[in-house]
Order: C-alpha cells, then sequence, then structure tokens
C-alpha cells in the first residue's frame, strides 16, 4: 500500500440542511509492504482506522488516495478488468476474518455446506468426494473432533471458538496469501484467546500464509508477533505512527503514542506506578476534523510549536533496524528540538526529553 487514504463522507442529512457534509479521515497517508507470510498486528483506539486499513489491504475497501498492489498489480484496476492479473485471483488470495463469525455464517447452513460453496466457485474441477475430504480433513485439523459430526451442524449448534474455526477454515480453504482477522480473538473468552492466536500461527505455517492481525489490544499483538517473528504497527488518527519488531515497540518505542499505549497495558509495564501516563488530555480528536501539524501534538507531552504546524513523515529510527516513527524526536538534528514547547504540565516531560544534541 502507497500512501493510501480512505475518507468517508458522511451525508448531514435532509434536517441538518444548514450544516455542511463531513469527511471523516479514517486512513490517511499510510504505506505499508505486507511481505510473504509475514504477520503485522494493527494497533490503536477505537476508531483509529485499523479496520478501515485492513480492509483496504485486502481490497474489500477502496481507497479514496494512494495505491494498494497486490504481487505489483494494482487491485482496482484489476477489479476494473484494466489490469492483467485477474481480479478473481487476487480476490481469492486475499480473504478476511471477522470479529463475529457468527454473522458471516448464514444460519440456514450446515458447516460443511457453508465451506462447500466457496471450494466450488474456487476450483470447479474438484469432486465432491474430494471437497468433502478435504473439507472433512481441515475440520479435525482445528482440533473439531470427530469432524463427520461437526461438518453436519449449524452455526447456532457450535461455540463462539468453534464457529471462529469454521471461519478460518473457510478463508484457508481459498489457499490465501493474506489473512485480515479483523479483532478475531476479542469475542472470545480470555482463556481461549492464546490457543486461538497459537492455532491461527500454526496454521499460518503450514498453508505460507500472511496474516494481517487487527487488534486494540498490545499483549495480544505482541504474542502473537513475537512468535511469528513479525512487525507491530500502531495507529493513531488514521496514521500509522510506528511500526517495529514487537521488541522496538515494546521495549524501545519511539512515538509518544507508542509509549502511552504500552503504559495503558498494565500486562506490558509493570513500572507504570512510578510514573504519570505519559499523554496529555484524554480527549480524543474528532476525525472529522484532526488537528493540525502532527496529528497527536494535542495528547502528547513532548510537543513543541512545530508540532502544531508541520505533520512528520514516517522516519526511520537507526537507518537499518527497521522501525520507522513519524515524530521528529527520533530526528536528532530536527528544528523540532530549538522549537518552544507548548506542554504547560511539564511533570510529564522526563530526562530524556532533553535535547540530544545538547547532552553530547
Ligand atoms: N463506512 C463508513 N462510513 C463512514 N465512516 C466510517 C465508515 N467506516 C468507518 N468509519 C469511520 O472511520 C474511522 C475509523 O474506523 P475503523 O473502524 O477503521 O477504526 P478501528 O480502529 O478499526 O476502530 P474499532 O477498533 O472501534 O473497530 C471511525 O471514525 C469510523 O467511525
Amino acid at each position: 500500500m502507497e500512501d493510501t487514504e480512505v475518507h468517508f463522507e458522511s451525508d448531514s442529512g435532509i434536517l441538518d440542511f444548514f450544516s455542511e457534509d463531513e469527511t471523516v479521515q479514517a486512513v490517511d497517508g499510510v504505506s505499508l509492504d505486507i511481505h510473504e507470510n509475514e504477520v503485522i498486528a494493527l494497533v490503536g483506539e477505537s476508531g483509529c482506522g485499523k479496520t478501515t486499513l485492513g480492509k483496504t489491504a485486502i481490497a474489500v475497501q477502496e481507497p479514496t488516495g494512494g495505491s494498494v498492489r497486490y504481487r505489483g498489480h494494482d487491485v482496482w484496476e484489476a477489479k476494473a478488468g484494466n489490469g492483467e492479473m485477474p481480479w478473481k485471483r487476487i480476490r481469492r488470495a486475499l480473504q478476511i476474518i471477522h470479529q463475529d463469525p457468527g454473522s458471516s455464517l448464514n444460519p440456514n447452513r450446515t458447516v460443511i455446506n457453508s465451506l462447500d460453496l466457496p471450494l466450488r466457485n474456487y476450483d470447479s474441477s474438484l469432486s465432491y468426494e474430494d471437497r468433502r475430504a478435504r473439507i472433512l480433513g481441515m475440520i479435525e485439523r482445528v482440533g473439531m473432533t470427530p469432524p463427520q459430526d461437526y461438518a453436519e451442524r449449524y452455526p447456532h449448534q457450535l461455540s463462539g471458538g468453534e464457529k471462529q474455526r469454521v471461519a478460518l477454515i473457510r478463508a484457508l480453504l481459498m489457499e490465501p496469501d493474506l489473512i485480515l482477522a479483523d479483532e478475531a480473538i476479542s469475542a472470545l473468552d480470555v482463556s481461549l484467546r492464546v490457543e486461538m492466536m497459537d492455532l491461527m500461527l500454526e496454521l499460518q505455517k503450514q498453508f505460507n500464509t500472511a496474516f494481517l492481525f487487527v487488534s486494540h489490544d498490545l499483549s495480544n499483538a505482541r504474542y502473537i508477533t513475537e512468535k511469528a517473528g513479525g512487525r507491530i504497527g500502531v495507529m493513531y488518527l488514521g496514521r500509522l505512527v510506528e511500526i517495529g519488531t514487537p521488541e522496538q515497540i515494546i521495549t524501545d518505542p519511539q512515538h509518544p503514542y507508542t509509549k502511552a499505549l504500552r503504559w495503558a497495558t498494565p500486562k506490558l509495564y509493570e513500572d507504570k506506578d512510578s510514573e504519570e501516563m505519559p499523554i496529555r488530555s484524554i480527549d480524543i480528536p474528532d476525525p472529522v476534523n484532526p488537528p493540525s501539524g502532527c496529528r497527536y501534538h494535542t495528547r502528547c507531552p513532548n510537543a513543541r510549536e512545530v508540532c502544531t504546524q508541520v505533520d512528520p513523515d514516517t522516519m526511520s529510527v537507526d537507518g537499518y533496524s527497521g522501525q520507522r516513527a513519524a515524530c521528529f524526536r527520533v530526528d536528532d538534528h530536527h528544528e523540532y528540538w530549538d522549537s518552544p514547547s507548548i506542554v504547560e504540565d511539564d511533570s510529564l516531560i522526563s530526562d530524556e526529553d532533553d535535547n540530544p544534541e545538547l547532552q553530547n
């Protein structure tokens, strides 16, 4: 994805005749490459654009700006019939598992019928027996035994975890290159979440599939990306503000928002009793009218004058490790360091905030 933007126009309706239509800037200027078999977790608070970005990556949501490519082919050109790669191939390669699998399974179809239909469309050369054998094998593979019994059940005869497994099978039967797991474990009991993440990771390896795992929970994001050797992307108000390995994000976060997110995740940050929450105002700005300059400046404890005017690009943190953050503070020579602070409550500013040039 390159410089991807998704803006939603919302009509204020007839009653609101005199007010202007509003544009929600759900995703703005996000560039992200998802590599073969890679696991990326997207984190950030509710409404920051994780789902919209995920759906854009799998060509379910059309971007209003920038481009989305699959193996170098523009997916929306392909959909319009203008590309070299058939749209059907792209559609099959990019799959989704929803937060609520119940809503994506037809209540009037048995498990086997729900799974047979897409498989038949995908590969018409497979006989009924072949398809049935493949589906039963997958049902067993995800731990639902005896598979013949589960195959004949209707969705209401399955637990939440079992429905989620059926949704996972449905995605995997397409032999996809990328699966968007959109808060796919959030609705499950806490005790089942780790089990489901482990299952996803096992199947991800076995089927050579990349995963884009959307979660509001940084500790789940850490678990899944650590095990898979993947990356965590942190979103704030439509922007990808930081991306790096789980180690970089958890132990050496560079963006002040990533630091606040880590602070707010108790399992990840045990020292927090001794520190103030590293965030200023708790009011979340409106994505219809995001703050000027850096979108985080209204909440950032390190904000300076320049942050209110200039929007930082995503910069490489040290040039080689792959960690990137959209904050002037990663550049030791940036004019930021000479810009006056706009933070009144300087108790939130710690020693490390001193100008790095002055420290040498
Ligand atoms: N179809 C739509 N029309 C208008 N606005 C939308 C639409 N879809 C999403 N939005 C808005 O875009 C912004 C981003 O939404 P999105 O669902 O991507 O965020 P999210 O980070 O996934 O949130 P959550 O964790 O609550 O699902 C929100 O302000 C949301 O209200």
